[in-house]
C-alpha cells in the first residue's frame, strides 16, 4: 500500500531545503535549472540577474529536492536595493536543510569571503567549486582544495561543472541522504511555486539582459500590468522600468528595433513556457531612483 511516508518499493520518503549561496555569476541559475530539469531562474552572463527567492522542486524516486536559489551576495552598492538582497539571502539560510556554497573552481576573492560569512553553523555546508570544465588540469585543483579546507568546515566537496548531467545526477545522489526522511511538500509534478506571472517577468527580463548587453544598469526592473487568458490566448502588458532618459533610449534602441525584437523573442519564449498563443505589449518608463527607495522596492514586490 502507498502512503505519505514510504514511495511504491516501501522506501522511507525524504524532502528537504536546499539553498545554494554564491557571490553573483558563479552559476547558481544555472545549477538551479539543471537539478530542476527545466529553465526556472533566468541566466545571463551579467552579473546580478536574480533578485528574488526562487525555489525549484525535483522529485525522484523517494527524495523531493526543494531548491532555494538566492540572489547573488552584494558588496559593491549600498543602495536599499542590495540590502534586501543580502536580508533575502540571510532570512533564507535560516530555514534550510542544506547549503551549497557555490564558488569557481580555483578561485576564491573577497566577495566569495564575504558570502562565506553568511554560512550558518551547525547545518551541512557543501563545497560546490563549479565551471570546473574550464579548469585544464584537475590536479592543479589540489593545494586551492586544500587550501578552502582551512576556511571552513565543509561537509563535503564537490567539483562540477553545471552544465554536466553527469554532474548534476551525480550531485544529486550526494544530497539525498541529507534530505530528512519525512512526507514530500509538494505533488510530484510540480517544479516551482513561482507563479506564471512571475515566470514571464524573469523572461522579459532576461530577453532585456541578452540583448542590451553590458551598458545597461542593473537596476531595471519589469513589472506585469495585465496577465489575462482569453481563450487560448494569453494578453499580457509589460513595462521595463529604467531610471534614465539614457536607458530608456539603449532599451528602445533606433527606430524601436531593439524593443521590438526584446518583446518578439520574450513572446516566442513564453508561447513555449505557457504552451498558449501569447499576446504581448511591451512598455518602457523612466522612474529615477527607484533602486534607492525602500518604498518603490515594496510596490514593485521586493521585500
Ligand atoms: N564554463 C562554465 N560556465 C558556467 C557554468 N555554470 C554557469 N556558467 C556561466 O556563468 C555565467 C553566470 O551564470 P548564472 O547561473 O547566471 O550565475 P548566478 O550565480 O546565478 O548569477 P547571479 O544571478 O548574478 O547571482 C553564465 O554565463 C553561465 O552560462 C559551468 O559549469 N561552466
Amino acid at each position: 500500500m502507498l502512503s505519505a511516508s514510504v514511495d511504491e518499493h516501501g522506501e522511507k520518503k525524504r524532502c528537504g531545503l536546499v539553498a545554494i549561496v554564491g557571490r553573483p555569476n558563479v552559476g547558481k541559475s544555472t545549477l538551479l535549472n539543471a537539478l530542476v530539469g527545466q529553465k526556472i531562474s533566468i541566466t545571463s552572463n551579467k552579473a546580478q540577474t536574480t533578485r528574488h527567492r526562487i525555489t525549484g522542486v525535483r522529485s525522484e524516486g523517494a527524495a523531493q529536492f526543494v531548491f532555494v536559489d538566492t540572489p547573488g551576495y552584494q558588496t559593491k552598492h549600498s543602495a536599499a536595493l542590495n540590502k534586501s538582497l543580502n536580508k533575502t539571502v540571510v532570512s533564507v539560510l535560516t530555514d534550510v536543510d542544506i547549503v551549497l556554497f557555490m564558488v569557481e573552481a580555483g578561485k576564491f576573492g573577497a566577495d566569495d569571503a564575504k558570502a562565506l560569512q553568511l554560512m550558518p553553523k551547525g547545518k551541512p555546508v557543501i563545497l560546490i567549486p563549479n565551471k570546473l570544465d574550464e579548469v585544464h588540469r584537475r590536479s592543479d585543483l589540489l593545494p586551492w582544495l586544500k587550501s578552502m579546507q582551512d576556511k571552513f568546515a565543509f561537509a563535503e566537496f564537490f567539483p562540477m561543472s553545471a552544465y554536466s548531467t553527469n554532474d548534476i545526477e551525480r550531485l544529486l545522489g550526494v544530497l539525498k541522504p541529507y534530505l530528512p526522511e519525512q512526507p514530500w511538500f509538494y505533488d510530484a509534478e510540480m517544479l516551482t511555486d513561482r507563479s506564471e506571472r512571475f515566470l514571464v517577468s524573469e523572461v522579459i527580463r532576461e530577453k532585456l539582459f541578452r540583448l542590451t548587453g553590458d551598458e545597461l544598469p542593473y537596476n531595471v526592473t519589469v513589472v506585469i500590468d495585465q496577465f489575462a487568458e482569453e481563450g487560448t490566448m494569453r494578453r499580457i502588458a509589460a513595462t521595463i522600468i529604467v531610471e534614465r532618459d539614457a536607458h530608456k533610449g539603449m532599451v528602445i534602441g533606433a527606430k524601436g528595433q531593439q524593443l521590438k525584437r526584446i518583446a518578439s523573442e520574450s513572446r516566442q519564449e513564453l508561447e513555449r513556457l505557457l504552451e498558449a498563443k501569447v499576446f504581448l505589449e511591451v512598455w518602457v518608463k523612466v522612474r529615477s531612483g527607484w533602486a534607492d527607495s525602500e518604498e518603490h522596492l515594496r510596490s514593485y514586490g521586493y521585500e
